[in-house]
């Protein structure tokens, strides 16, 4: 099924419609278990959320947050790292409970004993909900980079050089980021509905080609076109390039 495209005219109107999306899928099933990307895209989204849980207009008491991906190296305590930035801008905030969050730790001694621990809890409560997601200028999804096979759950991933450039926006200094650590094409695709975020004309291409491209690993985000329920949100520069 293609994704359904959702086109609005500035970040704020995109990020208000994935907030009520994360809220009405809370009131319909408040146990739902949610995974969340950081970066720089869902930032206004968090906001917004955490405004209405201040208002006690959403309540997150029983939900999960699983965390999409994590540099490997970095733990909650790690500036710039995944965890740390969601824990400031969202999970902090909004008072989560520890046995709420499950998040890859970076840090971990045996990366793929960490990967074999989230696949075991994402499969314990039974799959994930809902899946927001960035992408990448690459076409990658969570740490997803060209090449993953598709049935891949977490796992360790190589970065390309462009995923270490763009990455270095999260860090105050020049920083060493070689590998990540991710849920898999295969959990997104499992999850009943999946949210792709993207703004601003520098995402527009990567846009474009995730609709018009042929479905294909070389570019990730391709992926979305078979899934069963996929959304995209773009606000008008990242659709720019786009027909809708
Ligand atoms: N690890 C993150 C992803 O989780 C994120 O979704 C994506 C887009 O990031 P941004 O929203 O900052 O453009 O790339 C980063 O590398």
């Amino acid at each position: 099924m293609k994704p359904k495209l959702n086109v609005y005219q500035d970040y704020e109107t995109m990020s208000l419609a994935a907030a009520e999306r994360v809220m009405a899928l809370l009131s319909k099933k408040p146990t739902a278990v949610i995974c969340l990307p950081s970066g720089s895209t869902p930032l206004g989204m968090f906001e917004i959320l955490v405004t209405a849980n201040q208002k006690g207009m959403t309540d997150f008491s029983q939900c999960v947050f699983i965390g999409l991906d994590e540099w490997i190296g970095f733990g909650a305590e790690d500036d710039g790292g995944c965890r740390n930035l969601l824990n400031k801008d969202f999970l902090k905030p909004i008072g989560l409970r520890e046995d709420q969050i499950v998040f890859f730790d970076g840090k971990a001694i045996d990366p793929e004993e960490e990967c074999a621990r989230v696949n075991k809890v994402v499969a314990s409560l039974g799959g994930l909900d809902l899946i927001i997601l960035g992408v990448g200028m690459n076409g990658h999804l969570a740490l997803n980079e060209p090449g993953t096979p598709w049935d891949s759950y977490a796992h360790v991933s190589e970065l390309e050089n462009v995923t270490k450039e763009v990455g270095q926006k999260y860090f105050k200094q020049l920083t060493v980021i070689n590998q990540g650590i991710t849920v898999g094409i295969r959990h997104i695709m499992e999850a009943k509905t999946a949210i792709l975020m993207a703004s601003g004309s520098a995402k527009a291409a990567v846009i474009q080609r995730a609709l018009a491209f042929p479905v294909t690993p070389a570019f990730p985000a391709t992926a979305l076109q078979n899934h069963m329920n996929a959304e995209l949100l773009l606000d008008a520069e990242a659709a720019k390039l786009i027909e809708y």
